[in-house]
């Protein structure tokens, strides 16, 4: 009998998918590599088959079934990761979480919410939106990303500056393991009952067990909204001003402040003289921001910042989530990628100005530039963007990979955190070291192996190659 027909058995022949055209569709995230070889003609493998469960119980079936025949599982949400999570081979089972999208419970007086892992991030967003609330997490994909893929990858929202990342908004998971044991981890506002186990399952990229169901803590939908812009010198003079309005304890939701290069290419209305912006949301109940507005102008104005107009922050609103496609940058003549790191306050001038400095020293590159967008009390990230161009397409892909070495190592040089929200998959992996040492990986190790003992879940994927 063929792993196909076995499957069927188990969970129903609709739920087993051998077609071409849905191999060809889950080939591969939204890694830029993946994509550029695709566009070049090289072979890029898919799945041997898709299986798409529609219950946890089809889910433990299929984990169950891929664990006693030792066959590699890939757990796949909505494709948006940009780092290579999702790479299958013909032996693979894909797991495809889309047919798990229910909505489980809204619980207007606790502000929870309960979803399918498979459930799209903005029809979630939309439903609790139609009662008043918001979870608060607005990623740029936030209508091409699943619930279950937040929690996989650890995922960082715009607003996450005042409503936190993804670790701070999820109350529960509910995870199949690959030994058939269905968990659900969190189960109050806050414990203290040994280790928080929701942490084994944040950030795993499919490697440890699949995520079937995440409940979620609400808002209730700010009220009140207001946005307010400044220009500063440089890069560092607003990292300055960013750290004295966070650690004054000012939390406007969204902060960004974006270099000379990037105010010239995204802002072409508002740029000043190849100054840096710093734009901000402001939102809560209206007396909150009618004070917070004042008092950041002040923090501003006294280190020397000026400042400009709202409808940059405005413009920055409405066309936030706008992102070209891989095959319109190929066509264009260029590779181009982000890659987002995070370091303290007294690191992030010298990991900027390095990155920036050694990416402009490689071959092809016509772009080397940066903003912030996630402000903590200790430090702030980075979300570096790199374009090279070819005449030859076949330099792209070593250049791409030259740019990624550079920002990861001066990164690391400097002490900082090599990702800040994208995660790590394939890309980052040999890098995994920088952030967790030597000795963290080999207890990551461990604990794969623990949870794991045959390797089945997403091989290959965010643990570096022993
Ligand atoms: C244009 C664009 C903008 C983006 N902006 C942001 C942003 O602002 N913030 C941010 O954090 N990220 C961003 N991303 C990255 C991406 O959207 C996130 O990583 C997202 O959380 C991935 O969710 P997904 O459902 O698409 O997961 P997938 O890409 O399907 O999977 C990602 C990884 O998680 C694993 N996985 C997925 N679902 C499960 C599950 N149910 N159980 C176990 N493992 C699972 C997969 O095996 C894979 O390793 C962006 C991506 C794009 C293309």
């Amino acid at each position: 009998m063929t792993i196909a027909t076995q499957l069927a058995e188990r969970i129903g022949h609709d739920k087993v998918l051998g077609d071409a055209e849905t191999l060809r569709a889950r080939r591969y995230d939204q890694w830029c590599v993946k994509h550029l070889r695709y566009w070049r003609g090289e072979h890029v493998p898919a799945p041997g088959i898709v299986v798409r469960p529609e219950s946890v119980s089809d889910v433990r079936q299929v984990l169950l079934f891929a664990n006693e025949h030792h066959i590699p599982l890939i757990p796949f949400g909505l494709g948006s990761g940009v780092c290579g999570g999702v790479e299958p081979t013909p032996e693979a089972i894909l797991l495809d979480m889309g047919g798990m999208a229910s909505v489980r419970f809204i619980d207007e007086t606790n502000l929870l919410a309960s979803f399918d892992a498979g459930m799209n991030g903005l029809l979630a967003e939309e439903t609790v939106a139609s009662h008043g609330l918001t979870i608060g997490h607005w990623p740029q994909s936030i209508g091409i990303s699943s619930v279950g893929g937040w929690v996989s990858t650890r995922a960082s929202g715009q607003f996450s500056t005042a409503y936190g990342n993804i670790e701070d908004m999820i109350y529960a998971v509910e995870a199949v393991m690959p030994d058939g044991n269905v968990v659900t981890l969190g189960k109050a506002p806050r414990a203290a009952a040994g280790p928080d186990l929701r942490h084994l399952l944040m950030g795993a990229e499919g490697t440890m067990g699949v995520v079937t169901g995440v409940t979620l803590s609400l808002r209730r939908a700010a009220p009140f909204r207001q946005c307010s812009v400044f220009y500063a010198k440089d890069m560092e003079a607003g990292f300055e001003v960013q750290r004295r309005i966070i650690q004054a304890d000012w939390k406007p939701p969204v902060m960004r402040q974006y270099d000379g290069r990037e105010v010239r290419r995204l802002f072409k209305d508002f740029q000043r003289d190849g100054q840096s912006m710093l734009l901000m949301v402001h939102e809560g109940p209206r007396e909150r921001v009618e004070a917070e507005m004042p008092a950041i102008a002040a923090i501003a104005a006294a280190a020397g910042l000026e400042p400009g107009d709202p409808a940059a922050a405005e413009q920055w609103l409405t066309r936030r989530n706008h992102v070209p496609t891989w095959q319109d940058m190929f066509e264009r003549g260029y590779v181009a990628d982000t890659a987002e790191i995070s370091g303290t306050w007294t690191q992030i001038g010298d990991i900027y100005n390095d990155v920036i400095r050694d990416l402009n020293g490689v071959d092809g590159v016509i772009n080397a530039s940066a903003h912030s967008s996630h402000v903590y009390r200790s430090g702030i990230n980075l979300y570096f963007s790199f374009a090279a161009t070819f005449e030859d397409t076949a330099r792209m892909e070593p250049a791409y990979f030259e740019c990624w070495r550079r920002i990861m190592e001066a990164t690391a040089r400097h002490g900082g955190g090599v990702a800040h929200h994208h995660g790590a998959g394939r890309l980052r992996k040999p890098y995994l070291a920088h952030d967790l040492g030597a000795g963290g990986v080999a207890l990551l190790r461990r604990l794969k192996a623990a949870m794991d003992p045959n390797g089945i879940m997403n091989p290959g994927n965010l643990l570096p190659d022993a």
